[in-house]
């Protein structure tokens, strides 16, 4: 069996069979373009065999250079915005015990996350938070040149070089960049900071497997070694040449465009589980980004249950329907938690006397799911065995390699995001970016 198991038994009823088999030989011809390089964006495929291409020596690489960060700092600052950020935020929150900075002992550096938006406050508190500790931060951008991060890094850089002096800072700080393009090379070049670079042909929203994801994961004391092993077997178990009924990753392809064609424009990811939260996020850039153009595209969204059956609940059971509810299911909690009888039971709980939390919430998401399909809304069932390092690497390739299938099948490059720099404009030519003079008064006219 494979170690992701993907359920669309939950969408018939809504489509038909015939609806699936349709889709079905377009789907693997999807796959297959993205083995032999026949789509566009083919020079943007480095990703597809990159977890078999990674060697002991760069994981060995990643991993002293995070240990020699790691005994420098207490805290240590990753700036970065989408593709350089989500990846890494993903599998830290879904490894971490959410109230680690509660226990007296920290035994692994903290990580914080910077450059991934504009907020003042954000960025000032962080500074303060982090006075009383030994700092170091990596840096992270592809093009070199993105506003947030860049912004963010040179607080950050002048804070470490205050209390450090340049050479030291030099030390305490890593970039992963470019192999030679971009603002961010350059100065990293100017100031002696070790580097990592992003291979040419692996676009941000695929990087997580690079440097990107894995210097700031084993800086956190993530194992990123079982992580590219999930990736590497994930490969495999969903390359061109493996059949339709078992291979997950055209599975969930076919699923979602068969349910887009009927008019299913929404796409809602839903997890049991609030340390999966930033997984839904990563994947909502990977496939935002990769289908949402020419007019084109599922909409990705995001839920995190229970909690959010007691606000969009309601709108999912019997709003328009529009939905496609995936379902990331994790089956084995990390840890065991029974609930006790109570001798006056006043909560009216005992008839869940001797039962795990994590049976409670299995009958949540089984009732959920029921509830949600007889309401209209197709039910995707992802399940991974557990949350650690290598089911999370299987799961983040298994998304990879279904959003190039998708985005083939869907008729776009899932490789470009031309729409992203139509904020990028407005705002350099609002701030008065040399260059963008006439378009700034054209458009302070129209505030
Ligand atoms: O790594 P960077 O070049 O800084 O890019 C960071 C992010 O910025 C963008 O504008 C793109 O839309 C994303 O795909 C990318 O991941």
């Amino acid at each position: 069996m494979s170690i992701i198991k993907v359920s669309i038994d939950k969408i018939y009823g809504i489509l038909e069979p015939v609806d699936l088999e349709l889709i079905k030989e377009r789907v693997e011809v999807s796959n297959r373009m993205l083995s032999d390089g026949s789509g566009d964006g083919n020079d943007f495929l480095g990703w597809v065999d990159l977890p078999e291409q990674i060697t002991p020596a760069q994981l060995d690489a990643v991993n002293d250079c995070a240990k020699s960060l790691a005994s420098l700092a207490e805290v240590i600052v990753v700036i970065g915005i989408g593709g350089s950020y989500l990846g890494a935020k993903a599998v830290l929150e879904a490894m971490s015990d959410p109230f680690q900075l509660l226990h007296k002992k920290q035994d692994k550096p903290i990580v914080l996350f910077a450059g991934q938006n504009l907020s003042e406050d954000y960025l000032y508190e962080l500074l303060a938070a982090t006075k009383p500790y030994k700092l170091a931060a990596i840096v992270i951008s592809k093009s070199g040149t993105t506003t947030e991060p860049a912004v963010a890094f040179r607080i950050v850089k002048e804070e470490i070089e205050t209390r450090y002096g340049k050479a030291e800072a030099a030390k305490r700080i890593v970039a992963v960049t470019d192999a030679k393009r971009g603002a961010l090379r350059t100065l990293a070049t100017q100031e002696g900071y070790a580097t990592f670079v992003i291979p040419d042909d692996i676009g941000g929203r695929y990087s997580v497997l690079t440097p990107v994801g894995l210097l700031p994961l084993a800086v956190a004391g993530i194992n990123i070694g079982e992580l590219v092993r999930g990736a590497q077997d994930m490969a495999k178990m969903t390359a061109a040449d493996v059949p339709f009924d078992e291979n997950p990753a055209v599975q969930y392809a076919a699923a979602r465009n068969a349910l887009y064609k009927k008019g299913y424009k929404i796409e809602i990811l839903a997890s049991y589980d609030p340390r999966l939260q930033y997984v839904s996020e990563w994947w909502k850039q990977l496939y935002g980004e990769s289908e949402g153009k020419e007019g084109k595209g599922i909409f990705p969204a995001s839920v995190t249950l229970t909690a959010d059956l007691h606000s969009m609940g309601q709108y999912i059971q019997q709003g328009e329907r529009t939905l496609i509810e995936t379902v990331i299911s994790v089956e084995k909690p990390r840890h065991s938690l029974k609930i006790d009888s109570d001798p006056d039971n006043l909560d009216g709980l005992n008839y869940l006397a001797g039962k795990r939390i994590g049976e409670v919430n299995l009958m949540a998401e089984m009732g959920t799911m029921l509830a949600h399909v007889d309401g209209g809304v197709p039910n995707i069932r992802i399940e991974i065995p557990e949350l650690n390092e290598y089911y999370l690497g299987a799961l983040l390739y298994f998304f990879e390699k279904s959003c190039g299938i998708s985005g083939y099948t869907l008729g776009v490059n899932p490789f470009d995001q031309p729409g992203v720099e139509a904020y990028k404009k407005n705002m350099f030519a609002l701030l008065g970016k040399p260059g963008y003079e006439d378009e700034g008064k054209l458009l302070r006219a129209r505030l």
